[in-house]
C-alpha cells in the first residue's frame, strides 16, 4: 500500500483501509476515510507475508479477514508498513486443515443475521447452533425467518423461535413480497457491518439482493447450469443503502461450528441458570438427587428437546477441542520429524 506520496512517511496520518477480499499472500482493501462509499474495483492491494499474515496493531501477526481494518503505519525503514487494527469481533470457523485451530472468515461484524426458512418448517436446533456461532464471534445475532409469504403461521414461529433465541430479536420476512422487510431494515444501523448465515435454500442470496436493492448475488433461481452456485462473480463486501455494509464470502456459507463454553452458555442461558442450581457442582444431570435441570424437565419448564440440543452442542464442542488438540500434537510431530530428518542429513553429510 502506498501512503500519500507527498507526505513524510514517518509522520503521515495513518490511512485506514477496509479489507474487501483475501487471497493467498494478497489482500484487497478499500479506502475507509472517504465516507465509506466504495465501488467494486476501488482500493489497493496489500501483499502479506509468506504465511499470509500482516503485523497487528496489538499482539501477534494476523491473517487478515474480510472486514478487517488496515492502518497505514509507515516507518522510515518500512514505508509500506500496514498493521491490522484490533478487531471488535471475529467470525471463525473450524479449519479443515491441521495447521491451525480455527480460521477467521469475517472480522468486525456487528450483526450476524441467522436466516432460517419458514417453509419447510424452521429447524430450531440449527438456529441454536448458529446462535452459538454468532455469540462466539462477539457480534449480536438477529434471527430472520424467511419466506413468510409461503406460510400463515409466521407469527407462531416467531414466538416459538423467540423462546429459544433468548435475548435475540426474531423477525419474519419475505424478500419476495417485501413483508417484514422494513422492520428488518430498521434494525440495520448506518455504519454497521452484517453477515448472513444459514442453510442452503434459506433464501440468503434473495435476502441480500433485497437489502442491497440490486442483484448482487446469484440466487437459486439461476441454478440449473450444472456448475453450482456462485459461478457469476460476486462481491464480498456489499454496500447497503443507508450506509451499512454486508459481508458475503463463500466461506461463510458453510460454517463449521467453533463453539466455546461461553458461547454455548449464552445460547442456553436458561439451561445454564438451572445448572447453577443443581445440588452438586459436577452434576451430570443424569440421575443425581437435587438436579435442577431434571426437575425443570419434570415440571415442564425446560423442554426435553432443548436439553438434548444443549447436550449435543456440548459434545460437539468437546469433540472439536479434542480435534484441535490432535492437530497441535500432529504439528509437534511434524516439527520432530523435521528435526530427525535434519539430523540424519547432517550425519550423512558428515559421513561423506
Ligand atoms: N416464496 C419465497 N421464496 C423465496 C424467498 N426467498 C427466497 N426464495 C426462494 O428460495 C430459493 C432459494 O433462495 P436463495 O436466495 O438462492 O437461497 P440461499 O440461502 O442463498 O441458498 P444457497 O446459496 O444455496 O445457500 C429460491 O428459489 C428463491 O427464489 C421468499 O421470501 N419467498
Ligand atoms: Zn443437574
Amino acid at each position: 500500500m502506498s501512503a500519500d506520496e507527498s507526505a513524510d512517511p514517518g509522520s503521515a496520518a495513518p490511512g485506514r483501509w477496509l479489507v474487501s477480499r483475501v487471497d493467498r499472500q494478497r489482500v484487497r482493501a478499500l479506502p475507509l476515510d472517504d465516507g465509506g462509499a466504495f465501488a467494486p474495483g476501488d482500493g489497493t492491494t496489500v501483499v502479506t507475508d509468506r504465511d499470509g499474515t500482516l503485523p497487528a496493531a496489538v499482539g501477534e501477526p494476523l491473517v487478515p479477514a474480510v472486514g478487517d481494518v488496515l492502518l497505514a503505519a509507515p516507518t522510515p525503514e518500512l514505508p509500506d508498513r500496514v498493521l491490522v487494527a484490533p478487531r471488535r469481533s471475529e467470525l471463525a470457523r473450524d479449519s479443515a486443515d491441521r495447521t491451525s485451530r480455527e480460521q477467521v472468515i469475517a472480522a468486525n461484524v456487528d450483526v450476524v443475521v441467522i436466516a432460517e426458512h419458514l417453509d419447510p418448517d424452521p429447524a430450531v436446533g440449527r438456529v441454536e447452533r448458529l446462535l452459538t456461532l454468532a455469540w462466539r464471534s462477539g457480534a449480536t445475532p438477529l434471527v430472520v425467518l424467511t419466506k413468510a409469504d409461503l406460510v400463515d403461521d409466521a407469527a407462531d414461529w416467531v414466538a416459538d423461535v423467540g423462546a429459544v433465541a433468548l435475548g435475540v430479536d426474531v423477525l419474519a420476512v419475505s424478500a419476495t413480497t417485501g413483508l417484514g422487510m422494513s422492520e428488518l431494515r430498521e434494525r440495520i444501523a448506518p455504519g454497521t457491518t452484517l453477515v448472513v448465515v444459514g442453510p442452503s435454500g434459506a433464501g440468503k442470496s434473495t435476502l441480500v439482493n433485497a437489502l442491497a436493492g440490486t442483484e448482487v448475488m446469484a440466487t437459486g433461481d439461476r441454478r440449473g447450469d450444472g456448475k453450482g452456485r456462485h459461478t457469476t462473480s460476486h462481491r464480498e463486501l456489499v454496500p447497503l443503502p443507508g450506509g451499512a455494509t454486508l459481508i458475503d464470502t463463500p466461506g461463510l456459507r458453510a460454517v463449521g461450528l467453533v463453539a466455546t463454553p461461553d458461547a454455548v452458555a449464552k445460547t442456553f442461558s436458561d439451561v445454564e441458570d438451572l445448572v447453577a442450581q443443581c445440588r452438586f457442582s459436577d452434576c451430570a444431570h443424569d440421575t443425581e438427587p437435587g438436579c435442577a435441570v431434571l426437575a425443570a424437565v419434570e415440571d415442564g419448564t425446560l423442554d426435553e428437546r432443548r436439553l438434548a440440543s444443549w447436550r449435543s452442542l456440548q459434545r460437539e464442542m468437546l469433540r472439536q477441542a479434542a480435534r484441535s488438540d490432535a492437530r497441535i500434537a500432529a504439528q509437534q510431530r511434524d516439527v520432530w520429524k523435521k528435526r530427525v530428518q535434519g539430523m540424519r542429513e547432517y550425519q550423512r553429510a558428515r559421513g561423506r
